[in-house]
């Protein structure tokens, strides 16, 4: 076998020039932020009131947090790579009757929020990859224990019959069928007839998930009805049932309808007690690596989101690769593809697409010891789950060992009686599964945290980011979603910054400071509140009652503001649009995480805090992916959509209305009455700055009638409470 770097090669890595700039940059901006923290200092020893020391001191822990969690992103900016794969040659190096087998799993936890139809789609689109059909094996995990999930898997496995072969035989790209019927597809007769039967298909699980149960008339064999039986059996409920566990196809036995084998599909939904923690989707994983491991135990895992399909057949070759080539990447334990997404609009209001944390921050980790797991989109390579490179973890049975070969057929009933066992709720009691084994549980980010310790095991990862998307996902389209799911990320996250597994502890003294740094920019992601919310409130209220507190313009220190400032945001900038993002995104990034930082962070910290002290308790809270009609077409026109009342919207807009009110009551005082612009112009800018961005947020409180709208009670609230904030402020500033 030749090797797989020179030529013909089966992939390539080229360091980025900007790495030099990067190392330069980072060195002058830690020389100014340590410049200002001298300043910052000076200016504390010389207080003259004790509330003016309380303003300078709380300036001074912002400038802190924001100083460190710069310093994070350096991790990413020291030595990123870019890589490059060359699936055509893959067949030079390795027989297509020698590719290893995968096991596909796909999370769906709730049919009215995750619609059945797009999970099958999801499927479709994975099942159809362009690979040895009878090695690849789907597993469906649904959490939400739903007969309308499994009645859509039933109809799926049909329909797939067709949609296989027409996908191979047509040579089509899209492989996932809503996508392709609603691209530009060739319209003749076969197309048509196939989009026909799609349609029905579509047609009767829509309908089925509107009645809220599969009737009679949609059930067309004994078989079918005695399935579905299992979940009218008395005290049903998802939160309480015993393991369901389906073979829709197995690859042994079912053909397509040109004869050609199809993929194994089981269904299953792991039993659940409410006496004992499920863990979420971490939980559901585990299962599915057990179930998977007694039917399959194929040494390749892909862990999807119900919502992410498939929009590129030859993924899996593109992943076999780097891992038919041993000389890869030593200890290599999975390679993670970018979340993208379909449907942004076109200024992506919501900065939905993350284009740091997706795109621009793993191509920095990957020339460090890799990027980190983001949940969706991830080959693994099955060791990984079980124990580090040099450190493996017995799992209590031997038949769950990653290099056990499974010899009996999948309908096997003691292969069908184990998976049952192995799915059951008190399984894992007494056994290292979610510590050692398996995706690790203590966060509500179990992606984020099993990377994280997989890394610190000493696994390294590889980030594969090809031209043409390999997965699409859907994005929330309303600022509620999008903010809650911020809120659960932050409590996860936060969780394992504050745990024994801390970055800035155990994660320096495993994987070094540069990784540990760079997976602590999210570990602490919800601290962003603090200065965010201290800079959007008190440089406001202090302009409002004229006491300064920036350097003059005049001063030399002004500089080492207007420095960090600029610098901050034109390297962020820079970053963004070199990776092929727009101005106009990236101003909504830029927008987003300023609204975060005084909504859903500082939410997900106060919740965070509550959870540590035993008030509360915060589940995995699943993100809708049901589209409103009305709400879409907002989306698509790139509107704000606030609509429902929300605490986090009313520090939203009393943000946003202390600022106007700074901006224009404070800010004409100190220019034109005072001609004082000199002394307040960083106040004047800040505010201004912050107005720029609450555009929408005024619109949506003052000048807008649709649904979407700001909740009136919610801007009567927060107009109140703004008013109190200066009534207290003007008590205590002129103390
Ligand atoms: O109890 C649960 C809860 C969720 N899920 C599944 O987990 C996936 C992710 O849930 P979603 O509501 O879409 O969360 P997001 O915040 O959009 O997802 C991001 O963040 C999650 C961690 O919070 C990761 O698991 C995801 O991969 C990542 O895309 C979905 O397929 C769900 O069906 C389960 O299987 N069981
Ligand atoms: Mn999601």
């Amino acid at each position: 076998m030749a090797s797989a770097t020179t030529n013909p090669r089966l992939h390539s890595l080229r360091r980025l020039r900007r790495r030099l700039p990067n190392r330069v940059f980072a060195a002058v901006y830690t020389f100014v932020i340590l410049a200002l923290f001298y300043h910052h200092a000076l200016t504390l020893l010389h207080f003259t009131t004790f509330t003016t020391f309380c303003i300078s001191l709380t300036m001074f822990v912002s400038d802190i947090i924001l100083a460190y969690m710069w310093s994070t992103t350096q991790s990413y900016r020291m030595n990123p790579v870019t890589r490059q794969e060359f699936p055509e040659n893959l067949e030079k190096f390795l027989d297509r009757k020698d590719f290893p087998a995968m096991d596909i799993f796909i999370c769906t936890a709730d049919p009215y929020k995750e619609p059945p139809i797009n999970v099958v789609n999801t499927a479709l689109s994975v099942m159809a990859y362009d690979y040895p059909t009878e090695k690849l094996s789907v597993y469906l995990s649904d959490d939400g224990g739903s007969e309308l999930t499994l009645f859509a898997f039933m109809e799926a496995a049909e329909f797939a019959r067709i949609w296989l072969p027409f996908c191979r035989e047509s040579n089509i790209i899209e492989r996932c069928p809503d996508a392709y019927f609603s691209s530009n597809y060739a319209q003749n007769p076969k197309t048509l007839e196939i989009k026909g039967m799609y349609e029905n298909m579509k047609i009767r699980v829509e309908n089925v998930v509107e009645k809220g149960k599969v009737s009679n008339e949609y059930i067309s064999s004994e078989l079918q009805s005695q399935l579905l039986s299992q979940y009218r059996a008395k005290d049903f409920t998802r939160q309480n049932h015993p393991s369901i566990i389906q073979v829709l196809l197995n690859a042994n036995k079912d053909k397509d309808n040109k004869g050609q084998p199809m993929p194994n599909l089981v269904y299953v939904s792991r039993e659940k007690r409410r006496t004992s923690p499920h863990q979420f989707k971490a939980g559901a994983l585990n299962a599915l690596i057990r179930v998977s491991g007694i039917m399959t135990n194929a040494p390749i895992i892909l862990t999807l989101d119900c919502d992410m399909y498939s929009n590129d057949p030859l993924t899996p070759q593109r992943v076999l690769c780097y891992i038919s080539d041993k000389s890869s990447r030593p200890n290599l334990g999975y390679i993670q593809f970018p979340q993208l997404y379909h449907g942004l609009n076109k200024a992506d209001i919501y900065a939905s697409e993350y284009k740091g944390l997706f795109q621009i921050n793993p191509a920095g980790m990957d020339g460090l010891s890799g990027p980190n797991y983001v949940g969706t989109g991830c080959f693994f390579l099955r060791r990984t789950f079980f124990g580090g490179p040099s450190s493996p973890a017995q799992p209590e049975i031997p038949e769950l060992s990653p290099n056990y070969i499974v010899s009996k057929p999948i309908m096997d009933q003691k292969i069908l009686d184990q998976a049952h066992h192995v799915s059951g709720c008190n399984y894992e009691n007494l056994t290292n599964w979610g510590s050692k084994m398996g995706l690790k549980y203590g966060s509500l980010v179990e992606d984020y945290y099993t990377g994280y310790r997989l890394q610190c095991e000493g696994w390294k990862s590889i980030f594969c980011d090809p031209k043409r998307p390999a997965f699409l996902g859907d994005v929330p389209i309303t600022l509620i979603d999008v903010l809650n799911q911020n809120k659960r990320w932050d409590i996860g996250l936060l969780e394992v910054g504050f745990s024994k597994y801390s970055t800035l502890t155990y994660g320096i003294r495993t994987a070094g400071i540069l990784v540990a740094q760079a997976f602590g920019q999210y570990a602490f992601w919800g601290i962003w509140c603090f200065p965010i919310t201290f800079y959007a409130f008190i440089p406001s209220l202090t302009l409002l009652y004229g006491i300064p507190i920036f350097p003059k313009v005049s001063d030399p220190w002004f500089l080492a503001y207007i420095f960090l400032f600029l610098g901050a945001n034109g390297k962020d900038c820079l970053d963004f649009v070199l990776a092929k993002g727009t101005f106009r995104r990236w101003w909504s990034d830029q927008r987003m995480w300023h609204m975060r930082g005084v909504s859903s962070h500082l939410f997900g910290s106060i919740e965070f805090i509550t959870k540590r002290l035993g008030i509360s308790t915060q589940g995995f809270n699943v993100t809708s992916k049901v589209m409103d009609d009305e709400q879409s077409k907002r989306y698509d026109q790139g509107i704000f959509e606030f609509g429902v009342e929300s605490p986090m919207f009313v520090t939203l807009a009393m943000a946003a209305t202390l600022n106007l009110m700074a901006f224009f009551c404070g800010g004409i005082v100190q220019i034109f009455k005072e001609r004082n612009l000199e002394v307040f112009f960083v106040q004047v800018f800040i505010a201004g700055f912050a107005v720029l961005n609450c555009l929408p947020i005024y619109e949506a409180m003052f000048f807008r009638s649709d649904k979407g709208r700001m909740p009136t009670r919610t801007t009567i609230i927060s107009t109140l409470l703004v008013g109190g904030l200066c009534a207290a402020s003007s008590f205590i500033l002129k103390m």
